[in-house]
């Protein structure tokens, strides 16, 4: 289901059997190669195609397209254990791709090799309603596993805008707009089964285990949820579960200041109040959503705002907020109780990407993802934006204000090299701004081929070294994803 975001489904071009040698002759893969991945997973399920290629050469973000030479499906664990050893006995560079919603250039060839598209593999294996638990196979997506949980009263609540797969989710530790009440995937794997790039099959808790705590052994899902396809192929994740709440009411109100709305953050976390989302938007991103969702928001900066719970107590914690939010300044304070209503303000937060493209037509996103401790959130903001009114450049801003984690979605003219060198010294301004003020460089996205410099900064060399060691420890022959999160 991409038609929430707009983006396309990579789909495989079919081939005849007769054709896909000739067509593998343009990649730098030799036949023998090729042919050994049609031995393993069919030559429906093979690609050497320039559209098929290319299509699996890029993610969502601005990064230029690096097609792989080959692209394969796998339709089980077998299938990907054998590519592994294979591209493993080969040394041939393996990409992992999940449903290419990243925005870091995750599943970009930088060196060409093989790009594994797990896509097929999309069996929703066990529910377990009554341990709040699922299990499912890496092609899964998060919209696909919620329209399944339905009937169940339960959801799995992490909400990256886009539709993306479980398990490209898990490496890249995504989250979305709900974080500050259920947490990021960190905190929603239980356990995973992976293929080393030797073709070895783990499972990072113990094969079948599903339990909510563990204290038995090294955390390897931990190390595992973030990879970003670096240490191994991620072929199903076990997956904690949420009940479905039975009421839910959202509102927004504006404030005359940046630091009005974060001071009210502050307040309600502290409040204990169980808030599901708290989200901020600045005037121009209110601007953006007015034009592009036809609201009519007073263009100021803004908090989302969404409680759920049961209807006795929902009303009496929404009043704390809306009190808590006026002492501090807040204005337009409106409701949206009915479920049309509810849909209208977060659909126009989701698709808030395309709301900012569209103050600059024709351009293509340059996001930013920083976090830091809540109460640095309205320094980095305001020094942010008077960073990017000094570039002169058009920068919404968007923010998971509850986590300290926001973005600036720039819309950017790729063809103009003066504007994008613009964008990207913003861009790293932020980021370190982020980190002197003990944040990171992204908290969500992930590192990718954007930021593995940043990385290195916010690290530490000695740091760095370690993470290099466990990555030899993995893939001695550094077949995953070469070019990502490690400076070369
Ligand atoms: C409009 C919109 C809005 C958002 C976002 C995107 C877009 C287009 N995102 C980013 C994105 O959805 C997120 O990074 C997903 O977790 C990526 O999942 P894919 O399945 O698309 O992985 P994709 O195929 O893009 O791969 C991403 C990385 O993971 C690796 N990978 C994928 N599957 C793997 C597997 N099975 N095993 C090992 N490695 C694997 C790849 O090699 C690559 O390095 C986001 N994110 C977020 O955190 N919060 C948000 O709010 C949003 N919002
Ligand atoms: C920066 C975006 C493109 C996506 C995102 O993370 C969001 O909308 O919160
Ligand atoms: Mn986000």
């Amino acid at each position: 289901m991409h038609g929430q975001t707009g983006i396309e489904p990579r789909t495989l071009q079919t081939q005849t059997d007769d054709c896909w040698l000739a067509a593998a002759t343009k990649s730098k893969i030799p036949d023998r190669f090729a042919q050994a991945v049609v031995d393993i997973v069919g030559s429906e399920n093979v690609s050497t195609t320039d559209a098929v290629r290319e299509q699996h050469g890029h993610d969502e973000s601005y990064h230029t397209t690096s097609p792989p030479d080959i692209v394969a499906f796998a339709e089980s664990t077998e299938h990907v254990s054998q590519v592994a050893k294979l591209c493993n006995d080969h040394e041939v560079p393996l990409i992992p791709f999940g449903s290419g919603t990243g925005l870091e250039g995750g599943i970009n060839a930088l060196k060409g090799g093989l790009c594994l598209d797990l896509s097929k593999m999309k069996k929703i294996l066990s529910v377990h309603p009554e341990d709040f638990d699922c299990t499912v196979e890496a092609g899964v997506t998060r919209v696909t596993l919620n329209n399944y949980l339905r009937d169940t009263g339960l959801t799995f609540p992490i909400d990256p805008g886009a539709d993306a797969s479980v398990c490209g989710m898990c490496a890249t530790s995504a989250s979305g707009t709900n974080a500050v009440r259920y947490g990021t995937m960190r905190e929603n794997v239980l356990n995973m089964e992976v293929v080393l790039p030797d073709g070895r099959v783990i499972h990072t808790a113990g094969k079948g285990r599903r339990t909510k705590k563990t204290s038995a052994g090294y955390n390897l899902t931990n190390l595992f949820v973030g990879s970003e396809g670096t240490l191994g192929i991620i072929t199903q994740a076990t997956l904690r579960l949420h009940g479905i709440p039975e009421a839910t009411i959202s509102a927004v109100c504006s404030f005359n200041t940046i630091q009005e709305a974060v001071d009210s953050t502050v307040q309600i976390l502290q409040m204990g109040i169980p808030i599901a989302r708290i989200e901020f938007l600045d005037e121009v991103s209110v601007d953006a959503c007015n034009r592009y969702s036809k609201l009519d928001m007073k263009v100021a900066p803004s908090l989302f705002f969404e409680f759920t719970g049961s209807p006795d107590t929902l009303d009496k914690q929404a009043e704390v907020v809306k009190d808590i939010a006026s002492m501090n300044g807040a204005s337009e304070f409106k409701w949206a109780s009915k479920p049309e209503e509810r849909n209208q303000l977060w659909k126009a937060r989701h698709d808030i990407l395309y709301a900012c493209m569209a103050l600059n037509p024709g351009s293509k996103p340059y996001s930013t993802d920083v976090c830091v401790p809540i109460s640095n959130l309205p320094e980095v903001i305001t020094r942010s934006k008077e960073a990017i009114q000094k570039a002169g450049v058009i920068g919404p801003i968007v923010g998971h204000v509850g986590d300290g984690n926001f973005h600036v979605f720039f819309p950017t003219d790729r063809s103009n090299p003066e504007e994008v060198k613009k964008i990207s010294d913003v861009s790293v301004y932020m980021a370190q701004i982020a980190m002197e003020l003990d944040g990171t460089c992204t908290g969500e996205h992930g590192i990718g081929m954007g930021k593995r410099g940043l990385l290195q900064q916010e690290i530490g060399d000695e740091g760095m070294e370690v993470m290099k060691q466990l990555k030899s420890t993995f893939d001695p022959k550094g077949i995953m994803n070469p070019g990502k999160v490690f400076p070369e």
